[in-house]
């Protein structure tokens, strides 16, 4: 057997006995049972989908062991369309056959499509059971697993039913990016990216220098970035569990890549690849409000070359799709979860490596800096 080794861990800390470890490691799946002490007598349902459970089922079946009182696994689509009403009621379906109780643990084990739909059934059965974090995408690993954002989407926006649930603990087992394929591993790179655009001039620039290690999967410069995220998103939810202020940074991009995955249809453009263009439109939006005389922020074209120039490197679309125009936009961006009586709210650059929230911009804005980057 190949030796478990845990690398890094990660505190979130919260009140009401909410707190919860994120360990980060290798090999940790076919060990589960040392990693975590959630499963232990426990009635445990996974969740997964075909495809994570083809590569990586065995290993983490091997690794609970017999540690669980009852263990059943349930495979829902592997599609962003498993974010809705059918799948969820799949999952409560499996657990009332199964007799599962309120004492009974949900392990989301997949990507952040599984670990946003586990969640809220985690967060919804029998109002409401604990859930264990095992992503096993690059994003999950260093976003949607932490922080207990769950939802399912609605056909006119995005992640729009849902609930704040924490999980009990987020395992991150670097071993299972093995089997991601490249254009997963490049949308999960467009969230590590926002860390540093939102927090950090410095890891940009580390970014920037090991772009190429992340891209070929290097695990010394995987578990290193991995580990930094978790530490800015653990900071970030630590200060503001609920989205009240400092939270909705982790939304820079959001507003305008929200629109894009709903428009283009769910699953068409991948949620990394959207808020990779939701970023530079961000970038743009920041430089538009300079132009117009806004005092206090410290955005060049430089940076918004620094900008693009990132994502590309991380083989992320930074244009528009042909056949999104301003209004297109629009119609979602007016439904943000972020706004406030009928005004649209936007994360922005406040500089490179410091990130916003800003109240006013007008749609009329808006429409100049959607119509200006289309042509
Ligand atoms: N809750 C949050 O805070 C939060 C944060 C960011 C994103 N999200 C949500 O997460 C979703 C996107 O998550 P994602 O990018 O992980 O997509 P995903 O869950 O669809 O996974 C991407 C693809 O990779 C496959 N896959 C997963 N693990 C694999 C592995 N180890 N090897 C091979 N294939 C594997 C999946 O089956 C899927 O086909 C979106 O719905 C987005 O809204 C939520
Ligand atoms: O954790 C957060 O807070 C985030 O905003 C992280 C985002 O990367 C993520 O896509 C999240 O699901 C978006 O949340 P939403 O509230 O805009 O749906
Ligand atoms: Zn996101």
């Amino acid at each position: 057997m190949t030796i478990a080794k845990i690398l890094d861990q990660v505190h979130v800390a919260l009140p009401d006995n909410k707190s919860y470890d994120i360990v980060i490691g290798s090999n940790l799946l076919n060990q589960a049972s040392s990693f975590t002490p959630y499963c232990q007598g426990r009635e445990v349902l996974i969740v997964t989908n075909p495809t994570v459970a083809q590569y990586h089922l065995d290993s983490l079946l091997e690794g609970l062991g017999s540690m669980c009182a009852k263990l059943n696994v349930v495979e829902v689509i592997d599609s962003e369309e498993a974010k809705t009403s059918p799948y969820l009621e799949q999952i409560y379906t499996t657990l009332l056959e199964h007799n599962y109780s309120r004492r009974s643990l949900i392990i989301a084990f997949g990507g952040g499509v599984i670990g946003d739909l586990a969640g809220y059934a985690a967060a919804t059965y029998q109002r409401g059971i604990e859930f264990l974090q095992i992503p096993t995408t690059l994003l999950a690993q260093v976003d949607s697993s932490i922080g207990g954002k769950t939802a399912i989407n609605h056909k006119l926006g995005k992640n729009m039913i849902g609930a704040f649930h924490q999980p009990c603990n987020v395992i991150v087992d670097l071993e299972v990016l093995k089997t991601l394929p490249a254009r997963e591993l490049s949308a999960g790179l467009a969230e590590v990216i926002k860390y540093g655009f939102i927090f950090s001039k410095e890891f940009i620039t580390y970014l920037e220098e090991h772009l190429p290690l992340l891209l070929a999967k290097d695990p010394t410069t995987l578990a290193y970035t991995i580990a930094r995220c978790c530490e800015f998103k653990a900071k970030v939810v630590a200060e503001d569990e609920k989205e009240a202020g400092v939270r909705a940074l982790l939304n820079l991009g959001h507003t305008y890549g929200h629109a894009i995955e709903a428009h283009q249809g769910y699953g068409n453009w991948l949620h990394g690849e959207a808020i990779s263009t939701g970023m530079v439109l961000a970038a743009l939006t920041t430089l538009k409000l300079i132009e117009q005389g806004q005092e206090g922020l410290n955005f060049t074209a430089d940076d918004l070359a620094r900008v693009k120039n990132l994502l590309q490197a991380a083989n992320l679309p930074i244009h528009i799709p042909e056949n999104m125009d301003a209004q297109a936009f629009l119609k979602y961006m007016a439904r943000d979860k972020k706004n406030l009586a009928n005004q649209i709210v936007l994360v922005l650059f406040a500089s490179l490596g410091q990130a916003y929230v800003e109240k006013h911009v007008s749609p009329q804005t808006i429409t100049q800096i959607i119509d200006a980057y289309r042509n």
